[in-house]
């Protein structure tokens, strides 16, 4: 059979590219719904003290997210998704059939997207400060984190169609344990740069308020304060530059060397001819 019959043409190098690209109109569009309330850090610390008799040891996000999570339950049976928390009950939905396209492999980079989000991006695109809507916030922090997380793992994908595309080159790869060779020849620098400029003109447009007041004037990038931009621009692509995409390439170097090392070479199933 073909290979790229079926499943292969749901997953075609083109094709998962565009679902990076719907995933920065996802991820811009949860930034801004948090961005407009303050960064509230006490949602963040773990068994504070307003919240303890019902988070126990965990920070009202962590706990928040537990429980959503609980109830998503089945949306962690794709393999597109993956979830923060554990232990998770069984799905009360049926399993649904995915297509089979990802080698097997349990690569979870959920807790470096955390640390990078309480670290660095919280405060990037909130204001200081507390104003106590700790629901809203924590409801938000959530859709930033999923969309993180779908986005970053999705470097399987990718990954996946770059494999098809040069098997032995990365087996090759893979066996020697080259890990910064992987990294090179996966790196697309002429898509990074598309994408950042990009995502700049899609932060700046997806963030103008668009009042009757404000249509005509002129905004400047860089000055997000002046009340015509909802979310900081550039730390939207410093997101993308900094996190977002050097996170996406550690998930493909992993599935990368699971996948070169584990390919057998003849198998037809494997191969793009
Ligand atoms: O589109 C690709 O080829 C990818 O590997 C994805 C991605 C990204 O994260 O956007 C990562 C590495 C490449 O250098 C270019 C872009």
């Amino acid at each position: 059979m073909n290979f790229f019959s079926s499943e292969a043409d749901l997953f075609s190098l083109p094709r998962v590219r565009n679902t990076l690209i719907r995933l920065e109109d996802t991820i811009i569009f949860a930034l801004i719904e948090r961005a407009q309330f303050a960064h509230n850090s006490v949602i963040y610390e773990p068994a504070a003290q307003q919240f303890k008799d019902v988070t126990g040891e965990k920070s009202f996000l962590e706990f928040f997210l537990w429980e959503t999570e609980k109830v998503h339950v089945r949306r962690y049976t794709s393999p597109d998704e993956y979830a923060f928390t554990s232990p998770l009950p069984m799905p009360i939905l049926p399993a649904l059939a995915y297509p089979q396209f990802l080698h097997p492999n349990d690569i979870n980079v959920n807790p470096q997207i955390m640390r990078i989000y309480l670290e660095h991006i919280v405060a990037a695109v909130t204001r200081p400060g507390d104003d106590q809507n700790y629901g809203s916030a924590t409801t938000r922090d959530v859709e930033v984190l999923q969309a993180l997380s779908k986005r970053i793992h999705y470097g399987k994908y990718i990954a996946e169609c770059k494999f098809r595309e040069s098997p032995s080159a990365y087996a090759a790869l893979a066996r020697a344990n080259d890990l910064a060779g992987i990294d090179a020849l996966l790196t697309n620098k002429a898509v990074e740069a598309t994408l950042l400029k990009r995502l700049g003109r899609k932060a700046l447009i997806y963030g103008q308020s668009l009042d009757d007041v404000d249509v005509g004037k002129d905004v400047v990038e860089g000055e997000y304060q002046s009340k015509l931009l909802r979310i900081p621009v550039e730390a939207v692509v410093e997101l993308y530059e900094k996190w977002v995409i050097p996170l996406t390439k550690v998930v493909e170097v992993e599935y990368l060397v699971k996948r070169g090392r584990e390919w057998v070479e003849g198998d037809e199933s494997q191969r793009k001819e």
